[in-house]
């Protein structure tokens, strides 16, 4: 897989070469290029952004910047990703598609966004998604292109060690992770659950299942209409 992102501030997408992604593309699992938006100005104050068309707060991204940049980074198997606070919710079930793509290239706005023209004419040529990490507001889209690179990087073979598997994750089996624990035994008068010292891994299995379902239900309760039909058996019904 080839990731692009295209940014006024590459310096934001520095810790995507640190730690577990750094790792994977040292080892080639993934390829990285990060491009200044300024790179595709032409004037001397290399601006990018002008007033909004009706008024209103704040500037807009130029369309004649954003359109050659994204011409010469996009490819023909490119899925163009443009965070926007009024996107479609960024799920796993989306970074699960996009780790299974040759080519994603991230637009980052910054101001109030990308003049729309600019996902308009990609939208012509290739795949485009206008995403939402959440229901709060930032300042651009950098951020949330690190959060949803390390979503979708992790799912890819051989980036997380054996030790870890991405179909262990929350939400693989449709609930929240239950509660985990290390050595002390006793930490601060806080005793791990006997459970997990008993050696029993059926009830140790039965155990976290039933913390999920409690943790789901108080934490997530939208989440249990969500499970596919059969999900539940008898016993995680009494939970
Ligand atoms: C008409 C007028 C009164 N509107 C009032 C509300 N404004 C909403 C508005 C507010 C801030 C920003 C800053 N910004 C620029 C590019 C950019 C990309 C992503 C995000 C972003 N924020 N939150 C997320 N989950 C995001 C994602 N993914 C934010 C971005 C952009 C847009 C838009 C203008």
């Amino acid at each position: 897989m080839r990731l692009d992102v295209v940014t006024i501030f590459p310096e934001y997408l520095d810790p995507l070469r640190a730690a577990l992604l750094g790792r994977a593309i040292d080892r080639g699992l993934i390829e990285v290029g990060v491009h200044d938006l300024r790179n595709w100005t032409h004037d001397v104050h290399r601006a990018v952004d002008d007033a909004p068309y009706g008024g209103g707060p704040g500037m807009v991204m130029k369309p004649q910047i954003w359109g050659p940049a994204l011409d010469e980074v996009c490819g023909e198997n490119t899925r163009l990703v443009v965070p926007t606070p009024a996107g479609r919710p960024f799920t796993q079930a989306m970074a699960h598609q996009y780790a299974a793509e040759e080519h994603l290239v991230f637009a980052c706005g910054r101001y109030e966004g990308i003049d729309q023209r600019v996902i308009d004419d990609a939208a012509r040529r290739m795949p485009v998604d206008e995403v939402s990490i959440g229901d709060y507001v930032l300042v651009g889209g950098e951020a949330a292109v690190l959060v949803m690179v390390e979503a979708v990087v992790r799912l890819l073979p051989g980036v997380l060690g054996n030790s870890r598997s991405a179909e262990e994750d929350s939400f693989s089996d449709g609930l929240l992770e239950g509660p985990s624990y290390t050595r002390p035994e006793v930490w601060r008068d806080l005793a791990v659950p006997d459970v997990l010292r008993s050696g029993n891994h059926a009830l140790i299995d039965r155990w976290r299942r039933d913390q999920a379902l409690e943790r789901t239900v108080r934490r997530r309760p939208e989440l249990i209409g969500l499970l596919p039909e059969g999900s539940l058996d008898k016993h995680d019904l009494k939970v």
